[in-house]
C-alpha cells in the first residue's frame, strides 16, 4: 500500500451557486423588491463583519454563462455553521427569488508533499492564515471541481510518495510563477462532495486563469492525472454592481 499524503484542515466551505429568478423578479412590486434587497443587504453586512472578526469570510459574485447567476463562497469554522448559515438565507425574501444550481461541500486543505520537517505546523502563522484564509478581494473568480485519476496505470493513488512529491513540486513551481496574479485556494471534498477537491481562484486579469490552467495542462499531474469538472468563471459583486444587477 502506498503511504496516504498528510493532510492540514483549516475552515470548511461551501460554494453556492444560483439562479436568479428574472420573472419572479420583474413581477414583484417595488416594495417586495425593496424588502427583498434590504434582506440581502443585511446577510451581506453580516458576513462583512464575520470576515472582519477573522471568524470566517464570504465573497459574492457574479457567474458568468448559464450554469449560474451568482456565487456565494463561504468558509467557517463549522460544517454547522455553514448550514446554518445557508439555511436562514434561504429563509430571507431574496432567496425565494432564487433557485439553486450547484453546491460544493469542503474544507480548506494543505498537504505535506512539500511541507518541511520539523514543528507542530498549527503553530505556524503562516501554515494557520492559509488553512484559515480571508478570501481575497479579487476582480475574478474561477471554480472547478477536480480529481486524480485511479485507472489502469494511470492510478495517482498507486504512486509511491516519492514519485507523487516529486509531481507535486513541478506542480508547485508552475504554480509560483503566478505569484502576485493569481491566488489559489485548494479545498478537499473526499467524503464530502462528489469530486476529490475544489479548486477555487483567485484574479484581477481573468487570462490569467487560462493561462495558469493550460500550462498546468502540460505538466505531468494534472496532464497524466487531473481530471476536472465544470468551470465557473465570473466578476465579483460589490454594492455599485449588486444594485445595476438587481434593477429592472
Ligand atoms: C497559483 C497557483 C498554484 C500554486 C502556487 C499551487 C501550489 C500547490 C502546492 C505547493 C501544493 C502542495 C502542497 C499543498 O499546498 O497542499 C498544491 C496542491 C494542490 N494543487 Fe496547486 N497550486 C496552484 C494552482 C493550482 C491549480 C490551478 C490547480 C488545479 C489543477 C489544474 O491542472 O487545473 C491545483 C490543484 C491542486 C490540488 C488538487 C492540490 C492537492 C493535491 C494533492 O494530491 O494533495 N493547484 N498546489
Amino acid at each position: 500500500m502506498s503511504e496516504a499524503a498528510q493532510t492540514l484542515e483549516g475552515w470548511y466551505a461551501l460554494h453556492d451557486f444560483r439562479m436568479i429568478d428574472w420573472t419572479a423578479w420583474r413581477l414583484a412590486d417595488e416594495a417586495e423588491r425593496q424588502k427583498a434587497t434590504d434582506e440581502l443587504q443585511q446577510f451581506l453586512k453580516e458576513w462583512g463583519a464575520i470576515s472582519e472578526a477573522r471568524t470566517g469570510s464570504t465573497v459574492v459574485f457574479s457567474i458568468v454563462g448559464q450554469k449560474a447567476d451568482l456565487m456565494f463562497m463561504h468558509l467557517r469554522e463549522t460544517l454547522e455553521e455553514l448550514n446554518e448559515l445557508e439555511v436562514a438565507f434561504n429563509k430571507t425574501s431574496f432567496a425565494s427569488y432564487t433557485y439553486s444550481v450547484y453546491s460544493y461541500v469542503s474544507v480548506v486543505e494543505l498537504s505535506n508533499y512539500l511541507a518541511g520537517s520539523g514543528g507542530d505546523p498549527m503553530q505556524n502563522p503562516e501554515v494557520v492564515a492559509r488553512l484559515k484564509p480571508t478570501l481575497p478581494n479579487a476582480k475574478h473568480v474561477c471554480f472547478y471541481p477536480m480529481n486524480k485519476r485511479r485507472s489502469g496505470n494511470d492510478n495517482w493513488y498507486m504512486l509511491s510518495m516519492d514519485e507523487r512529491k516529486a509531481m507535486m513540486r513541478s506542480h508547485g513551481m508552475i504554480g509560483r510563477t503566478y505569484a502576485g496574479k493569481v491566488k489559489q485556494i485548494i479545498t478537499g471534498s473526499v467524503g464530502f462532495d462528489n469530486w476529490e477537491w475544489g479548486v477555487t481562484l483567485f484574479a484581477d486579469d481573468a487570462l490569467q486563469f487560462k493561462k495558469l490552467v493550460y500550462e498546468m495542462r502540460f505538466d505531468e499531474v494534472s496532464a497524466r492525472y487531473g481530471e476536472f469538472g465544470d468551470f465557473y468563471v465570473g466578476n465579483q459583486l460589490d454594492e455599485q454592481k449588486w444594485t445595476k444587477l438587481l434593477s429592472v
